[in-house]
């Protein structure tokens, strides 16, 4: 259940009128999800989500919801946020900020096969270049200076050889990011959490990508790696899956093909990939947040792939 605020159909139907999205005529909690109050809300004109922003704050929410907007008026398929007479995209519900997007249509691929890979990485390529030229910047709030935070809370909770890798694995990737061959990596809004269930197919049709309420300015090659560390890794072992990597970096590479720093620094970043997730899932499952983290994810799988990528580095 992801309903931490209620909504009622009074207040869902003043906000639907306010963005001229037409009569209210059903509204239904989402339960999937664990970070924001979702609500799918039907009216006479069509299907919406309405979500309550239960953390972030409307200080960090512009980012996010300009930058969907400026990528679906690029023609790419994520939610766009309805705006009202006055062109404001952020509203209040019960106190809290809000907003409201059209229903992409589709359900998730969560068994993906090297066409939805191959897909993923078109599409992922393709946004990287629409929000090339976007106005607003914000940075990844789940970067590097957060890793450098958070390891030292969640140690405590490790035994000694995860303890010894947490640490080795941080310093590696404090090294990598203060070298010149970063430094030369593009850049620019990343989604950095386009995991299976962020992504909507229709058979072998990629329909739309949403929750980017992790985005950030990053280096496209991070997205990258977060990406190919979910879609091109078997569950639950771990283990890398070459054919639907192959697919998804082909898929990138025919939109944008890599540079030589990019190629030769995927290693490396396949390793921050996997150490962002176990980090946030070592948070997320030893120091629970109050009325979330309803079924925290598994944070050794992260270790494993982490132990993946450096055992076996993925050679281009
Ligand atoms: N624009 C959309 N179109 C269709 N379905 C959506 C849309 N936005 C959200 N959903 C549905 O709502 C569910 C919850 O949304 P979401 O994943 O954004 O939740 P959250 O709590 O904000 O984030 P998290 O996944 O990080 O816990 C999704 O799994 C999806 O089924
Ligand atoms: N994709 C994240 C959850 C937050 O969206 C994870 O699997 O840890």
């Amino acid at each position: 259940m992801a309903v931490f605020t209620e909504v009622s159909e009074a207040q869902a139907d003043d906000l639907m009128q306010s963005l001229n999205l037409g009569k209210l005529t059903a509204l239904r909690g989402i339960e999937g999800g664990i970070e924001n109050t979702n609500y799918f809300a039907t009216t006479s004109q069509g299907e919406y989500v309405l979500t309550l922003f239960e953390r972030l704050t409307k200080e960090q929410l512009p980012f996010y919801l300009f930058l969907m907007k400026h990528l679906a008026g690029r023609g790419i398929p994520v939610p766009d946020p309805a705006a009202n007479r006055d062109g404001d995209i952020l509203h209040t519900v019960s106190g809290k900020p809000a907003a409201v997007v059209n229903k992409l249509a589709g359900k998730s691929q969560l068994q993906p096969q090297a066409v939805h890979a191959a897909a993923v990485g078109d599409m992922l390529a393709r946004m990287h270049l629409a929000g090339a030229d976007f106005n607003r910047s914000q940075p990844n709030l789940r970067g590097l200076p957060w890793w450098n935070e958070t390891v030292p809370v969640v140690l405590p909770h490790l035994d000694e050889a995860q303890a010894a890798l947490l640490r080795s694995e941080l310093a590696f990737q404090n090294h990598i990011a203060a070298s010149s061959a970063y430094s030369a990596l593009p850049r620019g809004p990343v989604h950095a959490d386009l995991f299976r269930d962020n992504v909507m197919f229709d058979g072998e049709q990629l329909t739309g990508f949403f929750d980017f309420y992790f985005a950030g300015v990053d280096t496209w090659l991070f997205d990258l790696a977060v990406c190919l560390n979910d879609w091109c890794i078997d569950l639950p072992s771990g283990l890398h899956d070459s054919e639907r990597a192959q697919a998804m970096l082909k898929g990138y590479a025919a939109v944008r093909p890599l540079s030589a720093a990019e190629r030769d620094l995927l290693p490396a970043m396949l390793r921050a990939g996997a150490l962002r997730f176990w980090i946030s899932r070592l948070w997320d499952y030893h120091l629970p947040r109050e009325a979330s983290m309803l079924k925290p994810h598994d944070p050794t799988h992260f270790e494993r792939v982490l132990r993946g990528r450096i055992a076996q580095p993925l050679s281009l």
